[in-house]
């Protein structure tokens, strides 16, 4: 029985965590970044949006691997502020930005709007885009979904699980903020666990392809 590898095209700690979680039960080895590419290996992140950034990155790291890859790009939304921090979520407060300097930005940012009369609730969501790119496939497209969790932003952080802006962002049906719930909790409903309950057939269809290639010239 043949082991299929997938490497992650993401730096992120938190993400490869959950992305991690949510492969287990797939046959497939998942690989980090560090595991394939022994130097420093930066991709701009220049897209005008979630999809653009997401294929930037999983094009990059295939090209660069030889692998079949999976890059995730996502960020938050609020509502009052147009939509940012968006695309720029890991940037909000400044190039290669703490979660926590990020954090104080966007309660920075919401304060500065409730002095000109703005309230909460702060409508918000997150969004992940997941890409797949299989360098070997003739004429291949990448593989793009695209996952949403609505909630609303709190000023008064809570938790300590999760990364980047999960003590802020209270998921809606819940009472506790991304950050105080744990790793499950947090897998059943987010936008990440939204986007791969999607490229899970994916994923599935494509190494069922492999496995039936490898039969007809292994055996
Ligand atoms: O580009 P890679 O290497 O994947 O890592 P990154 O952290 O730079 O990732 P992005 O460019 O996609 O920026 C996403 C940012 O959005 C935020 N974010 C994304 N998903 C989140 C989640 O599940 N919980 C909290 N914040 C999240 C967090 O601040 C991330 O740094
Ligand atoms: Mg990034």
């Amino acid at each position: 029985m043949t082991t299929h590898a997938l490497v992650l095209a993401t730096k992120n700690r938190g993400k490869i965590e959950e992305l991690r979680a949510l492969l287990r039960g797939l046959d497939i080895q998942v690989l980090g970044l560090g595991d394939v590419i022994q130097r420093p290996f930066d991709v701009v992140e220049d897209g005008a949006t979630f999809e653009a950034n997401a294929l930037k990155k999983a094009r990059a790291v295939a090209a660069a691997t030889t692998m079949l890859t999976l890059a995730d790009d996502s960020g938050l939304e609020v509502d009052v502020l147009g939509g940012a921090p968006g695309v720029r979520s890991a940037r909000y407060a400044a190039e290669k930005a703490t979660d926590a300097q990020n954090n104080d930005a966007l309660v920075a940012a919401l304060m500065a709007h409730a002095t000109v009369g703005g309230r909460g609730p702060y409508k918000a969501r997150f969004r992940c885009v997941l890409a797949l790119v299989d360098p070997f496939v003739k004429n291949g497209e990448p593989f793009v979904v695209d996952g949403t969790c609505e909630g609303t932003i709190t000023t008064q952080p809570r938790g300590t699980n999760g990364f980047g802006y999960d003590p802020l962002f209270v998921a809606s049906g819940s009472e506790k903020t991304m950050a105080e719930l744990s790793d499950d909790e947090k897998n059943r409903i987010s936008h990440r666990a939204q986007a791969f309950a999607k490229m899970r057939l994916v994923i599935e269809k494509v190494l069922a392809e492999r496995d039936e290639a490898i039969r007809k010239v292994c055996g």
